[in-house]
Parts: structure tokens; C-alpha cells; sequence
């Protein structure tokens, strides 16, 4: 398969870059850059060095459409949108890791992104690529809207239980936290080393792009319209999402037969690990890995079940669902490349 990536100097770019080069299946034709176009890799990022040498390109639609299979986006949301298009028409699939083609509703992109929407004609094309959820669908998709990296550890973390009704899609609380690669590479005062060393601060309270993302699949798989409260914090660390979830049971069940429910739901998916009771998964026992690992407390005390979700933000939060939904949808095996063991300490 011949590859593009556009935003191909992001985090989420350079980790695309770091899975595509060990597929087997994979050549990166182009690798595609705004703001670094002619220069080499190597010369952005010095620890390609000897590794990929390739020289960073700009944006030439016609000419990239010819040369490869599939372009991924890897850029800032509302960039996608503006050039997926041509390429659907040329025939290449696009695989878009930002939030351009997440939202079914144009109004709520516009609302929570504060941009305009991609077209309707798109977005209903677009295929929502939550890999262990949507496998069948991305199969046969030619667009995929890769999920975000909070919605990605929650909805592991919550669709089981909700979709056996097991809890009240009406109680729902996620308290999201995030290392700072999540930010992106740009510098901003909020992600400076003085301001997340030693800090641990709460931010977007209410107002995060995710919450709709995160209700818009609750909505579609449990059939129940309803509100989350989404709280997240950035904490000082490079990689990795925690996401721990309340919510009422409907009927107290046993952590352990919570856990039977979840093993026998994820049974032949993966990535998607299940931690035995009493044990809750930690964000560096998934880094730099494309696993999602899930424990969990069901508390007869207060009739609520705790999950706790745990995924590196930048592999399965981004890059690796993303190679993982390029299998799926070119007919490999969804671990093709991403036989990667997580690095710990
Ligand atoms: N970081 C993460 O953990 C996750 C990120 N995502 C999503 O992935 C996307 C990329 O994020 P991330 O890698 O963190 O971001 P970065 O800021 O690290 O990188 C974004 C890249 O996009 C390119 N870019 C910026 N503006 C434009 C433009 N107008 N036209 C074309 N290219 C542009 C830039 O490259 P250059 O300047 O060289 O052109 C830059 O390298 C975002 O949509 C993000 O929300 C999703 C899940 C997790
Ligand atoms: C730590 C941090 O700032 N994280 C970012 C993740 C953004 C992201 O992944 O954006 P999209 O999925 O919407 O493209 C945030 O919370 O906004």
C-alpha cells in the first residue's frame, strides 16, 4: 500500500510514521508538511536519522492522489475537511485523525468546534473508526473518522455495560486525565514545562470537543439519548488517557460477573485487555502500545460501578487505531504492525 501522511511532523503524524515504517504492508510514498515542506525528515526530527530518510513535501493533491492508496490526516481539526474531498473523488481512502468528520450533526461540529462543518454528503460517508466497535463497517468504508483519544478509552470502557443495560445511561460521570502530548507539538502557555511540572489542573470543564463525540455513540448504540458530565485534567506526564467512569448500576452485580460480561464482549479483539478483579490498570502498562486495558469496582455500598480505561493517547488515542482501522478497511489482520509490547518502565 502507498501512503501519505498530511501533518506528517505532529505527534500524532511522527507516531504514524514510527508504526507505518515497521507494517509490512506499508510504503510511505509521502510524507507531508506545511510548515516544513523541503526540508529532510531527519532535519525536524534527528532521531529519524538513518532511520527514514525522506524529504517532507507540501500539499499537491492531483499528484499524491495518483501515487497512492490512502492518505491519513494527522493535522489540526478543520484542515481535513477542506481537502478529504478531492481525494474521496480521485478514489483514495483518507483516514482523518482529527475531529472533522466525528459529529453526524453539522450543527454540533460547528458548536463545539466552533468552525464550519465538513458537507453533509461527507460526513455521512464517513465511518466512525472505533475499531473493536465498528469492524464491519470499516471493512467497506472509504473515509474514517478516527476517534478522539478520550472518547476512544471511554466508550471501551463503558459500552459493554451499557448496551446490556446494566447501568443508567442517565449517571454517567468521566473523569479524563491526559499527559501533555495530547496537546499536540505546538507551544502554548498552557503545556510549557513551568506550567504542567509538578501542576495537575482541570481545563475545558463543559465545554471539551469530546463530550459530544463520547454522547453521539452512547445515543447510537444504547438507543438512549442522554448527557454525560466529562471532566478532564492534564497531568505531567508525556503519554497516556486514564478515564475513570461512574455509573448507577441498574441492579447490583459482582465486579465479577461485570468482569465475565466485558471478557465475553471483547472476546477476539486484542488490543482490548481485561484486568482480573482488585486490579486496575495503569497508563504505563499500555505506553507506547495499541492496547486499551479496563478494570473495574462495582460497589453494593453505593449500587455504582467504577471502570477504569487506560490507553496511550498518541497509539491507540490516535496513531495506532488509525493503522489498526487501515487493516481492517485493506483486508489484513487488524495486528498487522502493531505487535508492540508496551515500554516500562
Ligand atoms: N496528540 C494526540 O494525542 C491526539 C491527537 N489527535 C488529533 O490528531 C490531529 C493531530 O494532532 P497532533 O499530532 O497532536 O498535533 P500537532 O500540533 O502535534 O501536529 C499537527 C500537524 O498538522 C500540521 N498542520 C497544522 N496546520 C496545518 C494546516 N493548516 N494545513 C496542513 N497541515 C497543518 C502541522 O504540520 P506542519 O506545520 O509541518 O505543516 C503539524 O505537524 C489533531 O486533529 C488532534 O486533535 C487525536 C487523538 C490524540
Ligand atoms: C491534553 C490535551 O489538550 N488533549 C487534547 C486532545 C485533543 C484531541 O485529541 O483532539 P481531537 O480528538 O478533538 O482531534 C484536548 O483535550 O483537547
Amino acid at each position: 500500500m502507498n501512503i501519505a501522511i498530511v501533518g506528517a511532523t505532529g505527534y500524532s503524524g511522527i507516531e504514524l510514521l514510527r508504526l507505518l515504517l515497521n507494517h509490512p504492508e506499508a510504503n510511505l510514498t509521502y510524507l507531508i508538511s506545511n510548515s516544513q515542506s523541503n526540508k529532510q525528515l531527519s532535519e525536524v526530527y534527528p532521531h529519524f536519522s538513518g532511520v527514514k530518510e525522506s524529504m517532507l513535501k507540501t500539499l499537491d493533491i492531483p499528484k499524491v492522489a495518483k501515487e497512492v492508496d490512502v492518505v491519513f490526516f494527522a493535522t489540526p481539526s478543520g484542515v481535513s475537511k477542506n481537502f478529504v474531498p478531492e481525494f474521496l473523488e480521485y478514489g483514495v481512502k483518507c483516514i482523518d485523525l482529527s475531529g472533522d468528520f466525528r459529529l453526524k450533526d453539522p450543527l454540533l461540529y460547528e458548536k463545539w468546534y466552533k468552525n464550519s462543518s465538513a458537507s453533509e454528503k461527507n460526513l455521512e460517508k464517513a465511518v466512525y473508526g472505533l475499531s473493536e466497535i465498528y469492524e464491519n463497517d470499516v471493512k467497506e468504508a472509504s473515509l474514517i473518522a478516527n476517534p478522539g483519544c478520550y472518547p476512544t478509552a471511554t466508550l471501551l470502557g463503558l459500552l459493554p455495560a451499557l448496551k446490556e443495560k446494566w447501568i443508567k445511561s442517565d449517571s454517567i460521570i468521566i473523569d479524563g486525565k491526559s499527559g501533555v502530548s495530547g496537546a499536540g507539538r505546538s507551544v502554548s502557555i498552557g503545556t510549557h514545562f513551568a506550567e504542567t511540572n509538578e501542576n495537575l489542573k482541570a481545563y475545558k470543564l463543559g465545554s471539551h470537543q469530546h463530550i459530544p463525540e463520547i454522547e453521539q455513540i452512547l445515543h447510537t448504540e444504547s438507543g438512549i439519548q442522554s448527557n454525560v458530565t466529562f471532566s478532564t485534567h492534564l497531568v505531567p506526564m508525556t503519554r497516556g488517557i486514564m478515564c475513570t467512569m461512574y455509573a448507577d448500576l441498574q441492579e447490583h452485580k459482582s465486579t465479577g460477573e461485570i468482569i465475565d460480561l466485558y471478557k465475553q464482549f471483547y472476546e477476539g479483539k486484542p488490543f482490548v485487555r481485561i484486568r482480573p478483579e482488585d486490579h486496575w490498570p495503569t497508563t504505563k502498562e499500555v505506553s507506547a502500545s495499541n492496547y486499551c486495558d479496563i478494570g473495574f469496582m462495582s460497589d453494593a455500598r453505593t449500587g455504582r460501578l467504577t471502570i477504569v480505561s487506560v490507553i496511550d493517547n498518541v497509539v491507540k488515542g490516535a496513531a495506532g487505531q488509525a493503522v489498526q482501522n487501515l487493516n481492517i478497511m485493506m483486508g489484513l489482520d487488524a495486528k498487522t504492525g502493531l505487535n508492540l509490547s508496551p515500554v516500562y518502565p
